[in-house]
């Protein structure tokens, strides 16, 4: 058997993998446990340079907490209980305080969900780029340098870099300020751009704006993106490579064509599907998930969408089914589907329960 992580594709041909980017995060058997309960459960992916991957998934289902432990910072009294995040081929859990400080500044970005708030109000947009300049004094030559790369960023956001260096916060709409928090991000040229639900929070419009601008930014930046959704139409219009969790699990990984168009797919990715309007193109067909998320406090024994699959089984509900993956590393955790399989399939992850 191949131990290999879930990306989209196969890790277990070197020639393959001499062609592709370098991996830049990697979690390996991650589990993170707020007290007794367990958030996120033995969790292995890799995220290459140049990714747009997509953590999605329900509201609950452990993507924030997943996002957090990608930067080393899971908020107490959160701890990653198993596993190992790597950054660069680097352990976070190896980094000193300092050196994770820099990372989260420099290398791996974060907007989060609350971007919104991520400002000073009675501070100008100016004023606040100085200080983290102020603060990071490696990364440019001078004052003036950094600035005028933040004024570049914002012409990539489709801003005007004057009304903005000399703006306050407050006066700025919902969409302008999500859009100056991702500049913001950029300033110290991290690798890594992490967005936990980039567009939720906006109107149409803005949605439509903020998606052509991350695709802009991937594009002139080469920057890796990895955003955080509920929502697969916004996963379908932005991601090339997706991981669906569930209740705490990854339960689906692949490339964007893997997940929305290959006749072997979880339930639960089927059920999202069917669930958005947009993805499902026809507003009559839409069909709400029947249940909920289970509590952390009350998980099932087997698989943890049992109570709410079509496809269950008596197995289903008594052995958690292993995560597994088709000669292309598109995987899946399900009993049925991967019993229905037409390819070998390989355990993606082994898991000691
Ligand atoms: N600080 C905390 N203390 C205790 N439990 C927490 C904490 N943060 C998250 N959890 C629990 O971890 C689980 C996963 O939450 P998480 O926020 O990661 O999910 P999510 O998929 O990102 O959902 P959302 O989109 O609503 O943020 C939930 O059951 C949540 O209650």
């Amino acid at each position: 058997m191949t131990v290999h992580h879930f990306e989209g594709h196969s890790m277990s041909s070197p020639e393959i993998d001499q062609e592709r980017p370098p991996v830049v995060l990697e979690l390996d058997d991650v589990s993170v446990d707020f007290g007794g309960l367990r958030a996120v459960d033995r969790v292995s992916l890799s995220i290459r340079q140049g990714d747009i991957y997509a953590l999605a998934g329900e509201s609950g289902c452990g993507k924030s907490t997943l996002a957090y432990a990608l930067l080393g910072m899971v908020p107490p009294p959160g701890k990653v209980s198993t596993g190992e995040v790597r950054f660069k081929d680097r352990s976070l859990t190896s980094m000193s305080r300092s050196e994770l400080n820099r990372m989260r500044a420099a290398d791996v970005s974060m907007v989060f969900q609350a971007a919104m708030n991520a400002f000073n109000p009675v501070v100008t947009i100016g004023k606040q780029v100085e200080h983290v300049l102020d603060a990071h004094p490696g990364v440019y030559r001078t004052r003036q340098e950094g600035r005028n790369y933040f004024d570049e960023l914002i012409r990539l956001v489709r801003l005007d870099p004057e009304v903005i260096w000399n703006g306050y916060e407050s006066r700025f709409s919902g969409g302008m300020k999500q859009r100056v928090a991702i500049a913001l991000a950029l300033l110290l040229k991290p690798s890594v751009l992490l967005l936990d639900e980039p567009t939720t929070a906006l109107d149409i419009l803005s949605q439509r704006l903020v998606i052509d601008i991350l695709r802009d930014l991937h594009e002139r930046l080469g920057v890796t993106i990895i955003f955080i959704t509920h929502d697969l139409a916004l996963v379908a219009e932005l991601a090339d490579r997706v991981a669906v969790m569930y209740a705490g699990k990854l339960v689906e990984a692949g490339t964007l064509d893997e997940i929305f168009y290959d006749h072997r797919r979880h339930p639960y990715v089927n059920a999202l599907i069917r669930a958005v309007p947009s993805v499902n193109g026809d507003t009559e067909l839409i069909k709400p998930i029947p249940g909920r998320v289970p509590s952390l406090a009350e998980m099932p024994v087997g698989c943890r969408f049992a109570l709410r699959c079509p496809l269950a089984e008596e197995r289903c509900r008594e052995v958690d089914p292993p995560l597994l993956s088709d000669p292309n590393g598109h995987g899946i955790a399900c009993h049925v589907v991967n019993d229905q399989a037409d390819h070998d399939l390989d355990a993606a992850v082994e898991v000691p329960r």
